[in-house]
């Protein structure tokens, strides 16, 4: 359930005032999503999604994700556009938070994606990177290495309550990328989080692409790594070698990878998968139960991070 912060209808009503959005017809609160609070407002002008922000994104980097949102919308990627109010301003304030409308997109995220679902994910990644090459505005990667050394720390003297050993496991694999982590490969904007619940779909062409909240300049191979552990591995944690093929295939047949980053993909892939298990163990082992927040299972994350140790050549994952 993401619906944090309720909104009462005259305060809704009021806000509406300030956009080009025409009349409140109905709302409801959006439970999917696990970051923000997002309602569905029908308007008579049409639908629209109005988001408040939560704790974990800061207000400073509000410019930068609505502004990344606009730019790559102009330029041909299907994202939401942040609606401006009549006085030029795109960030509003609503039940004490930072609120944005954005423009409703059609379609619907898939729980079980095939390899053609797979293949547009891999050629909307390449076209999100080539779209946002200039893009002017800058944001380091927050849950970068430094980042997950904070969220490791927060969080080592109980991981093995979650799965035994982990703590030198996840110990040794710092000690690694500290040394070993890629520097001199292609940078840029990435999406940084773009899981099945973030691509919309209707039939088997890919709508559009939501939720740029971790967006951040860092390595685009990185990104493909992410998508790898997010869209390719089956239930039973098994890596789906056709889908790694197609994801691959279609990234490459926008933007080919160069030798180099395809020698890094085994190690971007697992520190990808130790990010998303970071993060989630962190949650895990701090949210309290029964709460609002919808907690994310770690140990799936830890099973990537196992396959990806004992990846030997990149072509196990389909790269040609
Ligand atoms: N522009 C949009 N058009 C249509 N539906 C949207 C749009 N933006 C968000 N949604 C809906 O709201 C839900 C939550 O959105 P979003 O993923 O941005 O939230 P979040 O709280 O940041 O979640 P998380 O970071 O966990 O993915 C989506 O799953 C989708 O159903
Ligand atoms: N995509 C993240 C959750 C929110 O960004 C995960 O699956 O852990």
């Amino acid at each position: 359930m993401a619906v944090y912060t309720d909104v009462a209808e005259g305060e809704l009503g009021a806000f509406l005032k300030r956009y080009p959005v025409g009349d409140l017809l109905s709302y409801k609160g959006i439970a999917e999503g696990t970051e923000n609070s997002n309602f569905l407002l029908h308007t008579s002008s049409g639908s629209y999604i109005l988001t408040l922000y939560e704790k974990r994104v800061e207000k400073a980097d509000l410019p930068f994700f609505l502004g990344l949102m606009g730019h790559l919308a102009k330029k041909g990627v299907s994202c939401p556009l942040p609606v401006t109010a009549h006085d030029g301003s795109v960030i509003g304030t609503l039940a004490g938070r930072p609120a944005v409308i954005i423009t409703f997109l059609e379609g619907l995220s898939l729980r079980r994606p095939t390899s053609m679902h797979c293949a547009e994910v891999g050629k909307a990644l390449a076209a999100l990177h080539l779209a946002g090459a200039d893009f002017p505005m800058t944001r380091p990667n927050a849950l970068a290495i430094d980042g997950w050394r904070k969220l490791w720390n927060a969080s080592h003297e109980r991981a093995n309550e979650v799965e035994p050993g982990l703590a030198a496991e996840v110990d040794a694999d710092f000690a690694d990328f500290e040394r070993n982590w890629p520097k001199n490969l292609p940078k840029g904007i990435i999406h940084a989080d773009l899981f099945p619940d973030n691509v919309f779909f209707l039939g088997e062409k890919l709508s559009g692409l939501i939720d740029f909240y971790f967006a951040c300049n860092d390595l685009y191979a990185y990104d493909v790594a992410t998508c790898l552990n997010a869209w390719c591995f089956e239930k039973d944690f098994s890596f789906n070698l056709t889908k790694g093929r197609a994801l691959l295939a279609s990234y490459q047949s926008v933007r080919p990878l160069s030798d180099q980053e395809k020698a890094a993909l085994p190690i971007l892939a697992r520190g990808s998968a130790l990010r998303f298990m970071l993060t989630r163990l962190y949650d895990w082992l701090t949210v309290p139960d029964g709460g609002l927040v919808m907690k994310r299972d770690p140990t799936e994350y830890i099973r990537r991070m196992r396959f990806h140790r004992a990846i030997r050549s990149p072509s196990e994952y389909g790269l040609a």
